[in-house]
């Protein structure tokens, strides 16, 4: 995710969606409404609906508030039956979205804004149709004064790999289209989230430096070198989930495995991992202890006597 703002980048779509309802024609193509749709809309651009959309698209606002932010490039898209659309790119931050005015024959379009990693611009363009139509419908049958539109932030997410054999990270690379880089250089890319998982140590008084990441995540053990450099990242605003919550998954499959329980309810223990992480990241928030620390302390509440 490019954005570093987020309420920022609402307010860009807002603006964009307030310039595509104030200038007909004019940032996109205006094409007259056309009511009682029944079919699927049709794309200029090869549209497909998008893949994987359960559980992963968040609606993060309403296209309400005009911003004072300019939009960056809007370039036109036709699509039959709605009055504008538009794909747009913010050179300053790097968003791509997507604008749609489906029709506002009985008032200005108002929509929601949704963020959601697409597998492509098209898949992002078609989703924006259908939830422009959808608001039209839902405004018409709520005997409002308002038309439909919706706006969509593409998150885009790069993935890169390192891995000591070359031919694992090349076939991880050919399979997810990941960017291969070298072990060595690994610790220092700048990223989101880097995720040790191969030996332990990742995190040491010579890489701590060059960390150039806001997230450490792996399944490694003992990414840490010392406890020490739990404090450390803590220091440098970099957050550590500690790797003993984290891959904790296997362990917790061998118990359930000798328990003889089932792997419906080994997968429901696993997936209790997040629980404990959020638990641990929460009482080192509340605490100001390292997440290392708070992680540590409350494995040893249970070894008390
Ligand atoms: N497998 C599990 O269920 C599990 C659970 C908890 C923790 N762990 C820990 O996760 C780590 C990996 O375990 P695994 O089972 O996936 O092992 P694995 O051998 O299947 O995979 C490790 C991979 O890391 C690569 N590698 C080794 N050193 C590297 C380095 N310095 N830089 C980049 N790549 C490197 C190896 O070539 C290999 O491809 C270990 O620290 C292990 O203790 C594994
Ligand atoms: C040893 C096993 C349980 C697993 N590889 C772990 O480290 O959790």
């Amino acid at each position: 995710m490019v954005v570093s703002n987020l309420t920022q980048a609402v307010g860009f779509f807002n603006y964009l969606l307030v310039l595509a309802n104030r200038l007909p024609g004019d940032a996109a193509t205006h094409r007259p409404p056309q009511r009682h749709r029944t079919r699927r809309p049709r794309v200029d651009t090869d549209g497909r609906m998008p893949a994987g959309m359960s559980g992963l698209d968040r609606d993060i606002g309403h296209l309400s508030v005009p911003s004072v932010r300019m939009p960056g490039m809007m370039t036109p898209i036709h699509a039959d039956g709605f009055e504008q659309v538009a794909l747009c790119r913010d050179e300053e931050t790097g968003l791509r979205s997507v604008v749609v005015i489906h029709d506002t024959t009985l008032g200005p379009a108002l929509g929601g804004v949704r963020m959601h990693a697409y597998p492509d611009e098209d898949a992002a363009v078609v989703d924006g149709l259908w939830l422009a139509e959808a608001m039209t419908l839902k405004a018409a049958a709520a005997g409002l004064g308002l038309g439909g539109g919706w706006s969509i932030m593409i998150e885009a997410a790069e993935l890169i790999v390192a891995d000591t054999d070359p031919r694992r990270a090349d076939a991880v690379a050919a399979r997810h289209g990941a960017r291969v880089v070298a072990p060595e250089a690994a610790p220092a890319v700048a990223c989101d989230v880097l995720a040790p998982c191969g030996l332990g140590s990742v995190v040491t008084d010579q890489t701590l430096p060059w960390l150039e990441c806001r997230i450490i995540v792996g399944g490694a053990n003992n990414v840490l070198a010392t406890p020490a450099h739990a404090a450390m990242l803590q220091a440098r605003g970099i957050l550590y989930a500690p790797d003993f919550c984290v891959n904790a998954g296997d362990l917790i499959f061998l118990e359930e495995q000798l328990l003889g329980h089932d792997s419906a309810h080994a997968e429901a223990r696993v997936r209790q991992v997040g629980v404990r992480v959020a638990e641990v990241l929460d009482r080192s928030r509340r605490t100001g202890v390292s997440t290392a620390d708070a992680a540590t302390e409350l494995a040893r509440a249970r070894l008390r006597p």
